[in-house]
């Protein structure tokens, strides 16, 4: 397998675990300025995507086109872009994409809580907290946890948070995110973390969860890795390699 991105905070973390895999073996890795076609000369099968929202869907082209199945990280998917990808697996039978916002297995499943909670409370906000080098805001991870509590408010009939502010300074009351007000913090110290907060009559329920240590993402990406060879198509996040 291959690494886009090998240099970067995500993209060490996996070379090591790949390092560490007795059943894998890193035949190729690519910064920033170097040549995509290592991939191609090298035969590698798979190539994980770490890089920027900028670079990956020019990467992806370059791999699907090639043949090469793909595990992306980068942020910055919304459905146009899936759309596309969707468009250039349908012209190379047999690849397989996966792009997943967050390879955590506790994040997935604190959007998965977040989802089943979402129609019980009045109220909810999301909060996502990151180091302060991360260049895209809200979150990759926070667009998917509202869209899945947008998805499941609507489901049941429950109308937007209430919320009386008539006067605003702009930004305060974070982004609307599918009618879900999201909160993005950058400081010094902070990997990646999230809160999820819902409240109701009298009482409120915190989902939180905290990548202490980029090492959370490696074993969803590898199980990515293992798997994707099997999933021709188009496969957004892990949910269904995890057998939700
Ligand atoms: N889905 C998930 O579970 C997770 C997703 N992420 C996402 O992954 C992405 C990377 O995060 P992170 O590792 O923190 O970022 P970094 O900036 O630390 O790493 C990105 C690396 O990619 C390099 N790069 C830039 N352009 C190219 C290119 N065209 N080809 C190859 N490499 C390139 C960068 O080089 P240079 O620094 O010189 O520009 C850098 O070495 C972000 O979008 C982030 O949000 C992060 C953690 C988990
Ligand atoms: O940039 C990061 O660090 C992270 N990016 C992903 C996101 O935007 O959701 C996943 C995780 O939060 C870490």
């Amino acid at each position: 397998m291959g690494v886009l991105g090998a240099k970067g905070k995500v993209g060490q973390a996996i070379c090591k675990g790949v390092e560490d895999a007795a059943d894998l073996e890193l035949v190729a890795t690519v910064d920033k300025d170097e040549r995509i076609d290592a991939f191609v000369t090298s035969g590698t099968q798979v190539v994980v995507d770490f890089t920027n929202p900028d670079v990956v869907m020019g990467n992806l082209e370059f791999l699907v086109r090639n043949g090469i199945h793909a595990v992306v990280g980068t942020t910055g998917f919304d459905e146009e872009r899936l759309e596309q990808v969707r468009g250039w697996v349908a012209e190379s039978p047999g690849t397989g994409v996966l792009i997943a916002p967050n390879f955590a297995i506790g994040a997935v499943l604190s959007m998965r809580f977040a989802q089943a909670a979402a129609r019980f409370f009045d109220s909810v906000e999301v909060i996502e907290l990151h180091h302060p080098n991360k260049l895209d805001a809200p979150s990759g991870t926070a667009y998917r946890t509202a869209a899945l509590i947008a998805e499941a408010r609507a489901a049941a009939g429950v109308g937007r948070s209430p919320d009386a502010t008539a006067t605003e300074l702009d930004g305060a009351r974070g982004a609307d995110v599918d009618g879900v007000r999201v909160h993005s913090v950058r400081l010094a110290g902070l990997v990646a973390h999230q809160e999820i907060l819902l409240g109701t009559q009298g009482e409120t329920l915190t989902i939180r969860h905290d990548s202490i240590d980029r090492t959370s993402f490696v074993p969803g990406v590898l199980l990515g890795v293992r798997e994707i060879g099997a999933r021709p198509g188009l496969t957004v996040g892990i949910d269904p390699l995890l057998n939700f």
